[in-house]
């Protein structure tokens, strides 16, 4: 089977929101492959922190894994936990007849929060999954024996509806030739290695170790990388009241070329003048930071939405594949 589902952006593009079918009921989810959770807003979920939320009514369809429990946190500190059931999930017309539905017995306030969200949908590597006693497959692991390919591509896009396709590749959806890098797989996410990073035709320095993740919505980047880049932009400085690098918003924002397989990639300096830093609307907050703390760099939404990205397990040995939109 294969399929495709509507990935339709948030305000200033903070995170993208997918139908999908559990249970035959629709929720929208937060596609994630920088985690391994399926986990849904539910009936279980305390009315104080679910209002405005669709919720999941396990009684409907869902099998209760009696004794099965979930409990995760993001990078970003935001978490969320409670009980397993076994349900049938379709995405864009791809079926799980069962796949593991984590309903939510409590979640943190930056879920509650944004009622756009009804929860995730993990993209990560399985073994990363935090379902106890027994780990639990995501979704693309559940369903990929029967997909054409064994693959899903994302092609998120700036201010409008990108799309995560399932078991094919639409060449209709990016420009040139895709370029394959391999994976490292130890960590649970999608791992590569990203080389040389350059704006205004000057050196940035090396990005090194990255994961390609659409649950993060910027680009955090060595802290060397990241204050070269902002020492083209006049004004910038780097706010602790602000939580990061803001500028001027009437500043000149330069592209972002990052070179991987060898190849060079462009994100748009607009996509990094990336929203209001306060209500006065003069400073803006920049869509790349320092990713001090994290011991990686995280390629999320910013990045992405500048590529056309096949996630690839059609071989023993999982691959990324990028390609300019
Ligand atoms: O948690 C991370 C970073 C992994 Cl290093 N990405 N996924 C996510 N989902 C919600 C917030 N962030």
């Amino acid at each position: 089977q294969s399929g495709s589902v509507a990935a339709n952006p948030e305000q200033y593009d903070e995170s993208y929101l997918c139908p999908v079918q559990v249970g035959g009921q629709t929720l929208n989810l937060d596609f994630d492959t920088g985690s391994a959770d399926l986990w849904v807003f539910s009936t279980l979920t305390p009315a104080t922190q679910s209002t405005g939320h669709a919720k999941y009514n396990p009684k409907t369809s869902g099998k209760a894994k009696s004794g099965y429990t979930w409990n995760i946190s993001y990078g970003d500190n935001s978490g969320a936990s409670g009980t397993v059931y076994a349900d049938k999930v379709v995405v864009g017309g791809v079926t799980a007849t069962s796949q593991a539905v984590e309903a939510a017995t409590s979640v943190s306030t930056q879920f509650m929060q944004d009622t756009d969200n009804d929860g995730l949908l993990g993209l990560a590597f399985s073994t990363i999954n935090t379902v106890q006693p027994q780990q639990q497959t995501t979704f693309f692991d559940t369903v990929k024996g029967t997909l054409a390919k064994k693959l899903f591509t994302v092609d998120l896009k700036a201010g409008t509806a990108g799309t995560y396709d399932f078991g094919y590749i639409d060449s209709s959806k990016y420009a040139g030739t895709i370029t394959y890098v391999p994976v490292k797989t130890t960590n649970g996410f999608w791992e590569f290695t990203a080389g040389a990073a350059t704006a205004n035709n000057r050196s940035l320095g090396s990005v090194g170790d990255a994961i390609a993740d659409t649950g993060t919505t910027l680009m955090y980047l060595p802290t060397a990388v990241t204050s070269a880049y902002y020492a083209q932009i006049s004004g910038a400085t780097n706010s602790a009241a602000a939580g990061g690098y803001i500028f001027p918003c009437d500043a000149d924002v330069p592209d972002f070329h990052i070179t991987i397989g060898g190849k060079s990639f462009t994100v748009p300096g607009e996509y990094i003048n990336f929203t209001p830093a306060d209500n006065s609307g003069e400073q803006c907050f920049g869509g790349i930071q320092p990713n001090t703390g994290i011991g990686f760099t995280i390629l999320g939404d910013v990045f992405l939405k500048a590529m056309f990205v096949v996630f690839d397990q059609t071989t023993s040995a999982p691959r990324l594949g990028f390609a300019a939109q």
